[in-house]
């Protein structure tokens, strides 16, 4: 059977019989039949492409139909209500990547203590939506609204905004991981870079502005090489796409407090881990693995020597953004205009107590009670660094961060969560 492009544009000697009596009357009628034909397909072909481009329409409004799953009356009622604050002089707080580990943590912590609390995510697929679905269900059950949809949906945004004054915005959404950079460079430059500036566009239109806190990253130390790592050290020689964005981010931050007077707190975060974590990361993947009976790879950097890690526990990286949050100061501008100078800070927020890798595989075999099929690999050169190591004197004496979990506690609640949550014999765990 003959495709409907075959019909249009028959290419196939032969396909038209031809005519080749010479009479001028049949000549004329040919003539005009052949005109008639022609007039007849060029309507055709326009009411083709017209119905083609209606229904593209069709598809495409469909598409922003599903996509957006925000908007109406009672949605705008419930943004309302989950930014209400429940304590005398609370905040009104937007937390993006609030399905996220550390903004789900986050969230429920400011909501405890009476601030009102929006959420926003955009529910990607990096890793397991399903986990990240789970979180957001523990945060509706303690009335918290988890916005689905993207820092780069400029309508969104600005609508958040209309609906609530927040004083506060804790951005923690971002495209994470140090070695997946190399696989999806593009995704680190969309949320990174791309949503971050549109975040700051809306924050430094909005009235009034909020004060923002957002989460740097440790690996902008890169390839620093004097410990501990100290605010005042360089971080001008990132190792990974994701430090690089993360270090852009630190740029972009101070160019919008500069211009546009925004009150902006730069978290170094340092390998976070802790129940309801991210499975991209090591502990958590290591955990899966052994218990599956797996072999987990363990990297070693130059000269046999082991990698570590200030690995740093949930309970003690909330505390640390609340106490950003309660000390951020204000903004000074309002819809774009500068009025004063606003505070610009970044701060470590580590452990302080670097542990080898081997050392969190030893630790976790224990509390998981199975012994660990190790495979030693030199590192691959994908954006590694050696070692990290927080001086955290500066976030101790701004807002008195002290941390108190060590890795054998931390990774105990970690593994206790991990098998409530997953089960001992789950083999289809991402
Ligand atoms: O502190 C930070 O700034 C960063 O911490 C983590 O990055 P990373 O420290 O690389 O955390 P993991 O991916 O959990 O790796 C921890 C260690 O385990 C090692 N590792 C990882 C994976 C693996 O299969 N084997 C292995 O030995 C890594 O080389 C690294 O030394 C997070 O993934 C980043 O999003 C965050 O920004």
């Amino acid at each position: 059977m003959p495709s409907l492009e075959d019909e249009l544009f028959p290419s196939t000697p032969g396909k038209f019989k031809i005519d080749r009596g010479h009479n001028i009357n049949r000549q004329f009628h040919r003539c005009f039949a052949s005109t008639s034909t022609m007039f007849i397909w060029a309507l055709f072909l326009i009411a083709l492409t017209a119905s083609y481009l209606s229904f593209q329409s069709f598809v495409d409004s469909g598409n922003r139909y599903f996509t957006a799953s925000w908007g109406g009356i009672q949605w705008e009622k419930q943004i309302r209500n989950s930014a209400k604050t429940n304590r005398p002089g609370g905040m009104s707080v937007l937390v993006t990547g609030a399905a996220g580990f550390i903004g789900s943590h986050v969230s429920l912590a400011l909501k405890k203590r009476g601030d009102g609390v929006v959420g926003l995510d955009n529910f990607n697929n990096y890793y397991d939506p399903s986990l990240k679905k789970a979180r957001q269900s523990l945060l509706h059950s303690q009335a918290i609204l988890v916005v689905e949809g993207d820092l780069n949906d400029v309508k969104l945004m600005a609508k958040l905004f209309d609906l609530v004054a927040f004083t506060h915005v804790m951005h923690l959404a971002a495209q994470a991981g140090v070695r997946y950079a190399m696989e999806n460079p593009s995704s680190y430059v969309h949320s990174n870079i791309a949503g971050l500036v549109t975040l700051l566009e809306t924050c430094k239109s909005a009235n009034p502005q909020p004060a923002i806190v957002w989460a740097s990253s440790s690996s902008v130390y890169g390839l620093n090489d004097k410990v501990p790592f100290s605010e005042l050290d360089r971080t001008d020689q990132p190792a990974s796409l994701y430090a690089a964005t993360k270090k852009a981010g630190e740029e972009i931050t101070h160019t919008y407090n500069h211009i546009y007077g925004l009150a902006i707190t730069g978290l170094r975060f340092f390998t976070v881990y802790g129940p309801w974590g991210r499975p991209d990361m090591a502990y958590f993947s290591f955990t899966r693995n052994i218990l599956q009976g797996k072999t987990i790879t363990i990297y070693r950097g130059k000269n046999k020597a082991d990698l570590a890690r200030d690995f740093t526990y949930i309970d003690d990286i909330v505390k640390g953004c609340l106490g950003s949050l309660d000390t951020s100061g204000r903004s000074t501008g309002s819809g774009g205009k500068k009025r004063g100078p606003a505070p610009y800070r970044n701060f470590n927020l580590g452990n302080t107590t670097p542990v080898k890798v081997p050392t969190l595989v030893n630790i976790l075999e224990k509390h998981l009670r199975v012994k660990a099929k190790r495979k030693i690999m030199e590192m691959p050169g994908n954006g590694d660094v050696p070692y990290t190591h927080a001086n955290i004197s500066l976030a101790r004496r701004e807002f008195g961060y002290k941390p108190t979990t060590d890795l054998q506690t931390g990774l105990k609640k970690f593994v206790r969560w991990y098998l409530s949550y997953y089960g001992y014999n789950r083999k289809d765990v991402w």
